[in-house]
């Protein structure tokens, strides 16, 4: 499963995020290190199911919305020098190993300064923070990449030493894969001689890795209470997507959804009061209605997109069994949503899901005009597809 970390320092607003996105149980505090473990949840990305395009629903969506299943983790505080052992350090940065991407949590509201501590409103300039999850990242790899140089340059002395499979070796470990290693190293300039190589190059080299490995997106969160123009300075100020939000606000919507008080789909613009609610809830709602006016919606299923169908550049499937019911074997209609590289081929939405299917493939159909498609065919977002392999 596509998998997404939450990071950034204490009291930014994760475990909100993390709570509301997932509705898991976990502490949500005003103090540095509330999170002590990763935690691993399932949250989802919002898409348009293609039953929309069929006469009924086909029961795994709500009203044509369908939800894709992403993991969202949560690791714990990060303060600026994780990358040296403070805070929690290396163990943060290890948890994010497993992620695609990065959601970079920055308190909009500056009311929390460097060390993650809360203040007031204000007190502290986000944009200051803004890179600050990626520049952590950076410097832990730049610092691998020092710590394993001796083995390299030992290496380096046998005849058949070949730098590019000593750094892809290195590199795989921190979650690149052998494409983005080679990538970098495609376009990042260095010496041949492991012995000449300076800080310069390794930080480049990881600068490079970390943007391929663990995009980023920034979620200027608590902006219902941000000072007036601090988003906007986030977006101005920084090169990676940035999405407003409160996680307050979407979890006081999702919990009431709960209650049965509110009618909302995650990521929707607005919602609507459907229960009894006290005078003062009705305020509360009002005033969570007002932000998401601004900010189009809470912004947490936004940073989810953006960070899925963007920057990742994800597209959905749907495999089917039977390509004119669109059901598979059990006759239960568009059970799977599978999320796929942009350019994947029918090829590969079967080594998606079926992983041992070895040289099975057959061939495949687009059930929604019944014809073959041929294996190198690039797929796009919504397609249903039957996968014909010597397995069914
Ligand atoms: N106004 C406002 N407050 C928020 C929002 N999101 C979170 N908060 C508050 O900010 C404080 C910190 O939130 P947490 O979710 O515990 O922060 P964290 O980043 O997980 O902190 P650590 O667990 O210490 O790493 C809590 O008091 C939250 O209620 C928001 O969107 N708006």
């Amino acid at each position: 499963m596509l998998s997404v970390a939450l990071a950034g320092k204490p009291n930014a607003g994760k475990s909100t995020f993390y709570t509301a996105a997932t509705m898991a149980d976990v502490d949500v505090g005003n103090y540095p290190f509330t999170t002590i473990d990763p935690n691993r949840g399932v949250t989802h990305a919002r898409t348009r199911c293609p039953c929309l395009d069929r006469e009924t629903r086909c029961g795994n969506c709500e009203a044509g919305i369908r939800y894709v299943p992403v993991e969202l983790l949560d690791v714990a505080g990060l303060v600026p020098g994780a990358h040296e052992g403070r805070g929690l350090g290396n163990q943060f940065l290890d948890a994010l190993t497993d992620a695609d991407a990065i959601l970079s949590v920055v308190d909009a509201a500056g009311e929390t300064n460097a060390e993650g501590e809360p203040t007031e409103v204000g007190a502290f300039d986000p944009l200051e923070e803004a890179d600050f999850v990626e520049a952590e990242l950076e410097q832990w790899l730049a610092g691998i990449i020092a710590d394993n140089w001796e083995t390299v340059v030992r290496k380096s002395r046998s005849p058949d030493f070949d730098i590019d499979d000593a750094l892809t070796e290195m590199l795989t470990g921190f979650g690149a894969t052998v494409y983005d290693v080679a990538a970098s190293l495609r376009v990042v300039e260095y010496p041949q001689d492991p012995q000449q190589w300076t800080d310069d190059d390794r930080e480049r080299l990881a600068r490079d890795v970390r943007e391929r490995t663990k995009p980023i997106v920034l979620v200027a969160n608590k902006a219902d209470i941000a000072p007036d123009g601090n988003v906007d300075r986030l977006r101005e100020g920084t090169t990676v997507p940035v999405a407003a939000a409160t996680a307050d606000g979407e979890l006081a919507l999702r919990t009431a959804v709960d209650a049965g008080v509110v009618e909302y789909h995650p990521g929707d613009a607005d919602f609507d009061v459907a229960g009894e609610v006290s005078d003062a809830q009705r305020d509360g709602l009002e005033t969570i209605r007002d932000v998401m006016a601004e900010h189009d919606g809470t912004g947490v299923q936004t940073a989810i997109n953006t960070a899925v169908y963007d920057t990742l550049d994800r597209i959905t499937v749907y495999p089917v069994e039977n390509e004119t019911r669109w059901t598979d074997g059990s006759g239960e209609t568009l059970p799977d949503a599978v999320l796929l590289p942009r350019g994947s081929t029918p090829k590969d939405l079967a080594y998606a899901v079926h992983s041992d299917i070895g040289d099975g493939y057959l061939h495949a159909v687009d059930a929604r005009s019944d014809r073959r498609i041929g294996e190198d065919h690039e797929l796009e977002e919504g397609d249903v597809v039957k996968v014909v392999s010597t397995a069914n």
